[in-house]
């Protein structure tokens, strides 16, 4: 289990012989067990924030910690589900989500159990024999969250993840990833660009601004779970969906003056 961590990360890329500071001195945490999500306009380095927990991008000055551990490079601790559907074409459901705990030596009935019991409470059962071209986009995304739970991480790191998918589905998939996260509990931080989508999901919402990339404000969401979509209707929702918005508007308006 863990916290993550982002302690004074600076990332600056350099491209073209320019330097972009992508992050600037940014500092959050997200509690153990607690669904983050990061939020804000485009560049303002919300993907790059999730890199650098991923190991992906080392930061330029600061660090990352997962579970008190400084993040060093990739590892089996972080989960990482992105929006392109990232689903081993070639396998089929069930082998694609036993995929991670083949290669770390989990004998087969151990294995065969657990996706089982995963596929099961997605409501993918039928599935299990099915390859990924015969799934819908929504259930392709289904199953990379199941896989991704499948290794056991310590943290979920979902960039955009049901970021292609059509509203109906994607207000399915946002229910399916609260009940798994309020079974389970693992620290999760998740990037999207969809207020709803953070309001409805979130613990804890921070607020990006874009160049150089800086967290404006953590937002705390203080709505009752478990959370249906009825809560969409609730003042206590659009006020939080308002304040969050008004800082975004504000940070882009100030980046452009
Ligand atoms: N590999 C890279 N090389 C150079 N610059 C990069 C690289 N990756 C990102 N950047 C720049 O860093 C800044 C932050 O990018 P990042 O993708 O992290 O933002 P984002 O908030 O995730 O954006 P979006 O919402 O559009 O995906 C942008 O100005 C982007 O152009």
């Amino acid at each position: 289990m863990g916290a993550i961590q982002i302690d004074r990360v600076t990332k600056v890329y350099n491209a073209d012989r320019r330097d972009v500071l992508a992050l600037d001195d940014v500092s959050l945490t997200i509690p153990d067990g607690e669904f983050g999500c990061i939020v804000g306009g485009s560049g303002c380095g919300k993907s790059t924030l999730l890199n650098v927990i991923a190991g992906l991008e080392p930061p330029t000055e600061g660090a990352a910690l997962v579970g008190g551990r400084p993040v060093t490079g990739p590892g089996p601790d972080r989960g990482m589900v992105f929006q392109s559907y990232t689903l081993y074409p070639w396998l089929r459901v069930r082998e694609n989500v036993e995929f991670g705990p083949s290669l770390a030596g989990t004998p087969a009935k151990e294995r065969h159990g657990q996706s089982d019991e995963l596929l099961a409470q997605m409501g993918l059962s039928e599935f299990a024999d099915a390859y990924p071209s015969e799934l819908s986009g929504g259930m392709q995304q289904r199953v990379a969250i199941v896989r991704a739970i499948a290794n056991d991480p310590d943290v979920l790191l979902m960039d955009e993840p049901f970021g292609a998918l059509d509203a109906l589905t994607r207000s399915g998939a946002q229910r399916f990833l609260t009940n798994l996260w309020e079974q389970r509990r693992r620290t999760i931080a998740f990037v999207t660009h969809d207020i709803d989508e953070a309001v409805f999901l979130a613990d804890r919402v921070y607020v990006m601004s874009p160049r150089p990339g800086r967290l404006r404000k953590e937002v705390v969401i203080d709505l009752p779970r478990s959370r249906d979509p009825e809560v969409l209707t609730t003042p206590e929702f659009a006020d939080y969906k308002r304040e969050i918005l008004e800082l975004i508007h504000e940070t882009a308006a100030e980046t452009r003056a």
